[in-house]
């Protein structure tokens, strides 16, 4: 049913206005009506006309009441052909129009989730399905097939689907909210989306957690917030847990009368943010001048949606967060060595002395037995300690690759080098370069190494410029660098320049001593790690210091790693321990290796034997030797050793 309002007298604009079920006009002064009245004695929103059980109403709400057909209205007021409605000095005449309505009304079951204000008994009746008769899609011969099979017509499609900008404005917020780190921040986006795309009047998020301390924000900035968001709208999405579209008639239902708050709005949507069945908050978006269209719904639903879940990703980032840092706060890092033994107490004092000197340093020590923790305290303790310290393990990168990665490349110096790289040597400027496993260096490299050691410049692979840095170097090897020096496998000069100032880090087996606080230090670090309190029975204790750790103590901490991950209470018995294996394998004492093995040729021997009670499983014999597997497939290579030739090999020497 089409009708149509038409200003007779009066200032009015525009003079004629077209209606439609489901499209209520408002008049008044206020510039978003549908007819703006200049008329002294009219309020900014004075009346509203709109379509209600089959007929047309108006509803007065000015102050200076309206009149139709001369009758002051009181509360509402029907409308028939040429009624004549008076507001001031404004007249204003109503005529039914013949034929289908311009706009369709909102019809059919809907699909896009919004549920209906008037969800009681009373259904509005912009909402109901329309009877045959009145159907905008009615023709001459009968009602349009798609709509009686249940589809939307294509004028319905149009009307709900978003268009390319809501589709583009909605990729944008979904972007911004991506590289939002703050959460209000993020509130703020997503309404100021929303009152942008569908031009609303008021957007607002209200907080509903008690828990969370996030305040409540509303656009435009000069509303405030308590007296402009509906408290009644509120409760409803509260209890219903669903979206409540007023759709255009804030007297229907048991909105009834229309809140304060709603008086000066046309349409309001009120949308519930909840995790895990859980509200935490409501949307609130109000327009003046019509109602929201169903696309506008739909934005607005999938901007708040999408809020939603971004809000939960930035609590449980939060939640991450503060665990990290609850645990970094709490496990105990071993950047300093541990052990008061005699042999700790010398090399610390060493280190000390070592440290604020200029030279190179040469740390000799047997695998894991804390050599880059050495280095670490050199570097901490020198005056290059707010420079970088870069670690390189030199027997972790294939040989080709090595010189590329200490002296960088330059754009195009091979294939796949696609940009300029700084190498290790110019990252480590104005700091350390410690260079673990120095023995496994080429020649080649050795020979370069000797020159940057020097102080000379170089030259990156592929680059026409030398490039000179200011780096301390300190390198370790397990190796006996002057048995590979005889051999000619290392070059003597360079030996001389790295060990101008050569630490010894003892093996475990040296300071058996420190064994006890070393394993109270690890497990309290596994306590905090497995949220368990672990401690060790005096036989468990006594079972680690008999022990001679070939692994040292980094075959120590795995061992205790794995006891804590396997056992089943907090209680570690010296069962429980996992070096029965290789205790039976390795020596006991020193006296039990023939005199003439050398440390390599005992790392030999006990990776072979690792390997054997592993049956091949590189991966359990690194955890029984205490290295990682990748450091144990280099060293396989490197030794010419296969997995099933050890297997094999029973043969225990080397
Ligand atoms: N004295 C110590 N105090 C505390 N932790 C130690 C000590 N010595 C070694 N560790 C720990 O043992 C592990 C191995 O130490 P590190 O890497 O320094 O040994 P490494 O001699 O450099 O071994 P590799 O030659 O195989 O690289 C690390 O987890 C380290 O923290």
């Amino acid at each position: 049913m089409r009708a149509r309002l038409k200003v007779e007298a009066g200032e009015g604009s525009p003079t004629l206005f077209e209606l439609a079920p489901g499209q209520p006009a408002t008049l008044g002064r206020s510039r978003d009506s549908s007819v703006v009245l200049k008329d002294d004695l009219a309020s900014r929103l004075h009346a509203k006309v709109y379509y209600e059980d089959g007929r047309w109403v108006v509803r007065d709400f000015g102050l200076n009441g309206t009149k139709v057909n001369g009758t002051k209205v009181s509360g509402a007021a029907e409308l028939n052909d040429g009624s004549v409605i008076q507001i001031g000095d404004a007249v204003v005449r109503f005529h039914t129009v013949a034929g289908p309505a311009i706009t369709p009304p909102p019809t059919g079951p809907r699909t896009n989730g919004l549920s209906h204000p008037l969800s009681g008994t009373k259904t509005g009746t912009d909402h109901r399905t329309p009877a045959p008769s009145e159907s905008p899609h009615a023709t001459k011969t009968g009602f349009n097939v798609d709509r009686f099979a249940g589809r939307l017509t294509d004028t319905e499609v149009a009307a709900s689907q978003l268009k390319v900008d809501e589709l583009t404005a909605l990729c944008r917020f979904m972007t911004a909210a991506v590289e939002t780190k703050d959460a209000h921040e993020l509130i703020r986006l997503a309404l100021r989306v929303i009152v942008n795309q569908t031009t609303a009047k008021v957007a607002g998020y209200l907080n509903l957690d008690p828990n969370d301390p996030t305040p409540r924000f509303i656009l435009p900035d000069t509303a405030a917030v308590d007296s402009t968001l509906s408290r009644r709208l509120t409760e409803r999405v509260r209890n219903e847990r669903k979206t409540i579209w007023l759709f255009n008639d804030p007297t229907k239902g048991d909105v009834r009368p229309p809140t304060e708050s709603l008086f000066a709005y046309h349409d309001a949507l009120c949308l519930p943010l909840s995790t895990k069945g859980e509200l935490y908050a409501a949307v609130h978006v109000y327009r003046t001048g019509s109602a929201f269209a169903d696309r506008d719904a739909r934005f607005i639903e999938a901007v708040s949606g999408y809020l939603g879940k971004s809000l939960e990703l930035h609590r449980h980032r939060r939640k991450l967060e503060a665990e990290n840092n609850r645990l970094r706060a709490s496990v105990p890092t071993a950047d300093e060595l541990i052990g008061d033994s005699n042999a700790m107490m010398g090399l610390r004092q060493q280190i000390a002395k070592a440290a604020p000197l200029p030279f190179t340093v040469l740390i000799h020590g047997e695998s894991g037995s804390g050599k880059e923790l050495v280095a670490q305290a050199l570097h901490r303790q020198s005056v290059r300690t707010a420079g970088p310290l870069v670690v390189v393990n030199c027997a972790a990168i294939a040989p080709t690759l090595l010189e590329a990665e200490l002296f960088g490349y330059r754009k195009g110096a091979f294939s796949g080098a696609d940009r300029d790289h700084p190498g290790l040597f110019e990252q480590a400027d104005e700091g350390t370069l410690f260079l673990d496993e120095v023995g496994e260096l080429s020649l080649d490299c050795q020979a370069k190494l000797l020159r940057v050691i020097e102080g000379k410049p170089f030259r990156p692979v592929g680059g026409t410029k030398d490039v000179k840095v200011d780096v301390r170097v300190v390198a370790a090897t397990h190796r006996d660098l002057d048995k590979e020096v005889k051999a000619a496998k290392f070059r003597q000069d360079l030996l001389f320049r790295l060990k101008v100032i050569p630490l010894k880090v003892p093996p475990l087996r040296e300071h058996a001593e420190d064994i006890p606080e070393l394993a109270g230090f690890f497990l309290e670090r596994l306590s905090v790690q497995c949220r368990k309190t672990f401690h060790l029975k005096p036989a468990a204790m006594r079972k680690l210091q008999a022990y001679t750790w070939p692994g040292n103590v980094r075959q120590l901490r795995a061992v205790l790693e794995s006891t804590a991950v396997m056992c089943e209470t907090d209680t570690i018995d010296a069962a429980d321990l996992a070096i029965t294996a290789i205790t039976e394998a390795a020596p006991t004492n020193g006296s039990e290796l023939p005199n003439s093995l050398s440390m390599d040729e005992l790392e030999t021997w006990a990776i072979r034997k690792a390997l054997k009670q592993t049956s091949g499983n590189v991966s359990r014999a690194s955890q029984i030797l205490g290295m990682s597997r990748d450091t144990l497939h280099t060293k396989l290579k490197k030794k010419g050793i296969a997995r099933d030739e050890a297997t094999a090999d029973a043969g225990d020497g080397a």
